[in-house]
């Protein structure tokens, strides 16, 4: 117990410090947009100012410096990284010299919540989930699953909720909508169970909270020190009091779904659908080797991150993109203008202008805004960088989109127009450009379901609804590994006549 307290006293006094710090250069470090590198705090202090627009502020201080700068963490901490908009980096690091750039160790231990999932896993056990992944997104079963789940959704979920919405003249925020959207559908696709979470009664959804905070832990750890946010979790104090009962929760949760799905199998009752959870149970071992259908653990992990790869990133990514379009109505016409006279629902690829607009939205707003790896080996970047072995480069997905070396002096608008080429078509970005999806041996794997999806819920909405945000509503980010809405997107809704 006095072991405890004493813990505490000195956790407590350790962030008074950099509270005290952080007072003491708040005026300093808005002067200019490099981070200073202070005596045993390294640039923390700098960075902890910054945390409420983190984003901006890692665009400001690469475009400051010619897109790669040395983040010095506090001293002895082990939070040194490298940060990095470069996109002669990016191809290296992630295409042409993929192999000597896995996620690393690091990655794990900040990301042990992901356990052997796909989003943490690396070397052997990577390429065996990439390759069963790869074979279960294109398969026929889970094409159709994910096709019929987004339409009945649609009809059953969204349009419901917003007519009601309309009639009884409610705000909403739409991120919450499009998260419940999203949630929905990505738990029928990987575990054939609907969880129901968007209704006219908006029930609450465990699963996403939990995630939500979870998300926001994640982040702080990538720049406090190891040990502190080990105590933290260990003591349950802080933001990491709320990892733990996040853990708790989506354990709870997959175990009850993993366990009823074995007792369904063992009864005989699965053997013809498909959803992701059944493929995993039955995976070839002969095959993929590293795969472990019998164990419930590597079961969830591998459900957990796909599950997580898959519905905060297209809810994120159309949150964003509503608000681009609500804010720029010269936008919206020509989107609508497309719909009313090209709207083909065999042809979605038909929709050019949509797929700019897009794109455009995640050049600015990557859903997924930072990217971690680390080198097996010691390396020098194109840009000229040493890199350690086992160092930590940040590639930041967020400060490319908006780099004026890379996108020109328009690059802070959005102007889906420069994703149209001459011809009329879509503009190819290198991917190396345009990262969102990120790019190389490990890109998105659901990028083709995802880009349906959202295009599926964009036609539905604006065919049908006038939604308009409401007035005084502030938008900011939350500090996250997903890029989401603080204050979500508060909007009306009216039916189109
Ligand atoms: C707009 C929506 C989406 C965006 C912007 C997006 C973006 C990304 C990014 C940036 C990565 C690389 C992450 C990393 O290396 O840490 C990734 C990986 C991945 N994504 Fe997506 N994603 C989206 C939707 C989806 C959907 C709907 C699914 C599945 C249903 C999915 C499945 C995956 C998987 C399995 C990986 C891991 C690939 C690997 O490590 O080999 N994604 N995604």
């Amino acid at each position: 117990m006095m072991m405890m307290s004493l813990l505490e006293v000195v956790i407590i006094a350790f962030l008074s410090f950099f509270v005290f710090q952080c007072f003491f250069l708040h005026k300093k470090s808005r002067e200019s947009p490099l981070l200073k590198n202070w005596p045993i705090l390294g640039m923390l202090p700098g960075l902890l100012v910054r945390i409420p627009r983190i984003f901006d502020c890692t665009a400001e201080v690469l475009e400051a410096s010619n897109l790669t700068f040395a983040i010095k963490g506090a001293w002895l901490s082990g939070t040194d990284l490298l940060l990095t908009a470069d996109p002669r980096n990016i191809n290296h690091i992630l295409s042409s010299n993929f192999r000597n750039y896995p996620k690393g160790p690091e990655f794990r231990k900040i990301f042990d919540i992901l356990g052997d999932g796909i989003l943490a896993a690396d070397s052997e056990l990577w390429e065996d989930l990439r390759k069963s992944g790869h074979t279960i997104f294109h398969h026929q079963d889970i094409l159709e699953i994910s096709l019929s789940s987004n339409v009945s959704k649609l009809k059953k979920g969204l349009i419901p909720f917003l007519d009601n919405a309309a009639d009884k003249n409610i705000i909403i925020d739409l991120q919450d909508v499009l998260q419940r959207f999203m949630f929905d559908t990505a738990s029928i696709l990987m575990t054939g169970y609907d969880p129901m979470s968007l209704s006219v009664e908006m029930p609450e959804v465990e699963f996403g909270e939990a995630v939500e905070d979870g998300e926001e832990a994640l982040f702080y750890r990538n720049i406090k020190p190891k040990i502190l946010w080990k105590l933290q979790y260990w003591i349950g104090i802080g933001i990491e009091r709320k990892m733990r009962a996040t853990t708790a929760t989506l354990n709870q949760m997959l175990a009850k779904i993993i366990s009823s799905r074995r007792e369904e199998i063992s009864r005989g009752k699965r053997e013809t659908s498909m959803d992701v959870l059944t493929y995993y149970m039955n995976a070839d071992t002969t095959k993929y080797k590293l795969l472990k259908p019998k164990s419930d653990k590597f079961i969830r992990d591998v459900v957990l991150s796909l599950m997580v790869a898959g519905r905060d990133t297209t809810s994120s990514a159309l949150t964003w993109f509503f608000w681009l379009i609500f804010t720029h109505p010269q936008v919206m016409a020509k989107i609508r203008h497309e719909i009313d006279t090209k709207f083909d629902p065999a042809n979605l690829e038909k929709l050019v202008y949509l797929q700019a607009a897009l794109s455009e939205s995640m050049r600015l707003y990557p859903p997924i805004p930072l990217n971690h790896k680390s080198p097996l080996k010691s390396d020098v970047l194109p840009s000229g960088h040493n890199v350690e072995a086992n160092s930590k480069i940040i590639i930041s997905m967020y400060a490319l989109g908006r780099m004026r070396s890379v996108w020109g002096e328009d690059a802070s608008e959005y102007k889906p127009e420069r994703w149209i080429s001459e011809d009329g078509g879509i503009r190819h970005e290198p991917s190396y450009k345009f990262v969102a999806f990120s790019a190389g041996p490990r890109a998105c794997l659901g990028k083709h379901l995802a880009l349906l999806q959202m295009k599926m819920v964009v036609v539905d909405i604006i065919q049908n609804y006038d939604l308009k945000i409401v007035e005084g509503h502030t938008i900011d980010s939350v500090p996250s590994i997903i890029l989401r809405m603080k204050h979500g997107l508060r909007v009306t809704v009216s039916k189109k006549i």
